[in-house]
């Protein structure tokens, strides 16, 4: 199992209570933990990976439901976050969230941990540039069937949230995708596009977007940074989605992402 390295109790008391004195650095942390990288070109290497809440967009299907629907974080200053990275044996960081390029805090993150010399991933919806040190880029464009309604709400999801997914559908569909913003991401960092696919009709809007993106953008980009990812937050949804998926990859010369720590973990947290 991943090693586990738990924001402690008394920093997410300390918030609560609004005695709050961490520094102007703090980052809003919803879990910090090793595991090995899951998705993309760099699955299976061993990283650290730090998940701040918050997002500016709501996936019906989103596997972090509380750092979008339900945001829960203690806010941990540089030196904190640091600290707990440095405690891991491991020299590949990945920010991830919600949404890590929502806080300007998290390009000073970047750059200390590139001071540091790691290796860092930023997973990130594409929506938001920031004069950021990244590594690889890994970028997730959300596509039409990402968007939450009435009828496709978070799993588990009360009434309640029924509502917010009515309220969010609008929003998250205004949103969701900025050309000049992908444009300009591809740009600036080593990247890879990573599609979170369901089935063959997510295709054309992919096809899409790519013929968009390549006259938007100054850079060529090869169907090799092209990822189509399996939907499934859990071993028994993957089932039902990675071979239909790997079939499009092959059928598209795109290249195909496992969730490896869905296969190998399942849906439990710090994994
Ligand atoms: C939780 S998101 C955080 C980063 C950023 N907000 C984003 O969406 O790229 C991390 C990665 O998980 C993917 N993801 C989230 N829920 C998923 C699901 N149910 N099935 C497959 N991938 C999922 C996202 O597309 C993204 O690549
Ligand atoms: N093991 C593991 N790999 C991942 N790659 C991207 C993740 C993410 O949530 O951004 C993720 C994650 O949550 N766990
Ligand atoms: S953009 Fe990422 S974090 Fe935000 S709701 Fe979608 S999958 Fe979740
Ligand atoms: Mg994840």
């Amino acid at each position: 199992m991943p090693v586990s390295d738990r924001v402690d109790e008394t920093t997410v008391a300390d918030a609560a209570a609004g005695g709050d004195d961490r520094p102007s650095d703090a980052l809003p942390i919803n879990e910090l933990f090793c595991s090995l990288q899951g998705e993309g070109t760099l699955a299976g290497v061993p990283s650290v990976f730090v998940r701040t809440s918050g997002c500016n967009l709501r996936c019906w299907f989103c596997d972090s439901y509380h750092t979008s629907w339900e945001p829960t974080h203690a806010r941990v200053g540089l030196e904190e976050l640091l600290e707990e990275i440095d405690a891991f044996d491991a020299d590949h960081v990945v920010l991830t969230g919600g949404e890590p390029l929502l806080h300007e805090e998290s390009a000073t993150l970047l750059e200390a941990l590139d001071e540091r010399g790691y290796h860092t991933t930023v997973e990130t919806n594409g929506t938001i540039v920031r004069d950021a040190q990244i590594d690889l880029a890994s970028i997730s464009p959300k596509l039409a069937s990402s968007t939450p309604t009435p009828e496709r709400a978070p799993d588990g999801a009360d009434a309640d949230a029924e509502i917010d997914a009515g309220q969010w559908a609008e929003r998250h569909e205004r949103e969701r995708i900025d050309l000049e913003a992908l444009a300009e991401l591809v740009e600036r960092h080593d990247y890879q596009l990573k599609f979170v696919v369901t089935d063959g009709d997510d295709m054309p809007e992919i096809l899409e977007l790519l013929a968009d993106l390549r006259e938007a953008a100054a850079v060529s980009i090869p169907d090799e940074n092209v990822l189509l990812m399996p939907e499934g937050a859990t071993r028994d949804r993957l089932a039902e989605t990675r071979e239909r998926v790997a079939d499009l990859a092959i059928d598209h010369g795109f290249r195909y992402t496992p969730r490896l720590h869905v296969d190998l973990w399942n849906d439990a947290p710090e994994t």
